[in-house]
């Protein structure tokens, strides 16, 4: 197992940080998907002295837990997991095992603002965000009547940081900071299940087997419940997006084809894709002009490229939309 740290601001810090992509491509077994159900104990990992960190993004506050909050909650629920090391160490991504959803990373910001600043629908939208971690931009959405489909390669980070960050922005629960809290206004367990279950999906894993596991269930909704074609069409349409949000995952080159492959497969035909991403990954070697030339390459999407920061490390977001015949 290696490890490195891959959110380097300066050249200088190249050096520390790096791992040559052959090492990438080396990489272990990918984890199977799995789909996640909200229960009780995500709400009680909500303790009512829980500090919640809140950001602000046009006249919308998104709440969230620390990084240290969710990792003290996972060792608190004595969960044996392989990703344990890594956090322990202080790393942000081992490939394959941990993949770095626990923090919020930078691009995500560019995307929260560009949600903010953009006409872009969201209520009564099907929002998915891959490699969500935090999810704060698919929460942003779902703040606005959204309802979002949310995917991390660990079901550790799914468990301890987003299903708790879900909790606190869709569920009418007064977890701010211990302020004005008695037992008399906290909702019943089964009620805010039933309340995030209408809003929300969560699913972990690897990206191709994610596709599988969306595609199989369409196959399931498709033989038990519309066995005519017209409804079939109409049922698959259930399990496509209209916004595929993601911000941060292009770092491995050796995933590219994988979140492409099933962007373009769950993209509704005049849905919009954006991928928030640094131009350029110092040690690990992914670049948004490598996803965009295998983009280009695949003949399917247009591409508008906005630059969100061109000093520094540059950062990018990548808009795509089905191309019009
Ligand atoms: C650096 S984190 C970014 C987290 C979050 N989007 C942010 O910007 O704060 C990268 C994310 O990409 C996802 N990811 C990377 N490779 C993946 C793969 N092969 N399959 C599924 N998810 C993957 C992981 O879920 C991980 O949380």
């Amino acid at each position: 197992m290696f490890k490195f740290n891959f959110n380097v601001e300066t050249e200088d810090e190249i050096e520390s940080s790096s791992v040559s992509s052959e090492q990438v491509i080396n990489s272990k077994q990918w984890l199977p998907a799995q789909k996640h159900e909200v229960n009780s104990k995500h709400i009680q990992s909500l303790s009512l002295d829980t500090v919640v960190e809140e950001v602000t993004i046009g006249q919308t506050k998104v709440k969230y837990l620390h990084m240290t909050d969710a990792i003290q909650n996972l060792q608190k629920a004595g969960v044996s997991s392989n990703i344990s090391p890594a956090f322990e160490d202080h790393t942000d991504l081992v490939p394959a095992v941990y993949e770095g959803g626990l923090k919020v990373w930078e691009c995500t910001w560019d995307l929260l603002q560009f949600l903010a600043d953009s006409d872009i629908k969201l209520k009564g939208n099907r929002v998915l965000e891959l490699g969500c971690g935090t999810a704060l931009p698919a929460l942003y959405c779902a703040l606005q009547g959204a309802h979002i489909t949310l995917q991390d390669y660990n079901e550790e980070v799914i468990n301890f940081i987003t299903i708790p960050n879900v909790i606190l922005n869709l569920a009418d629960y007064p977890f701010v900071n211990n302020v004005n809290i008695t037992t008399d206004n906290i909702r019943p367990s089964n009620d805010i299940i039933t309340e995030i279950t209408s809003k929300t999906s969560f699913y972990s894993g690897d990206w191709s087997e994610f596709d599988k596991l969306l595609s199989n269930i369409n196959y399931e909704q498709v033989s038990n419940n519309n066995p005519d074609n017209d409804k079939t069409s109409r049922s698959c349409q259930e399990y496509k997006f209209d916004i595929i949000l993601t911000s941060e995952t292009i770092y491995n080159p050796e995933c590219h084809q994988r979140l492409l492959t099933l962007m373009t497969n769950c993209l509704k035909q005049d849905g919009v894709i954006l991928l928030a991403a640094k131009s350029y990954y110092f040690g690990v070697g992914g670049s948004t002009l490598q996803f965009a030339d295998l983009v280009k390459s695949q003949g399917k999407l247009d591409l508008k490229t906005h630059i969100m920061n061109s000093e520094g490390v540059k950062r990018e977001i990548l808009e795509m939309k089905f191309r019009r015949e």
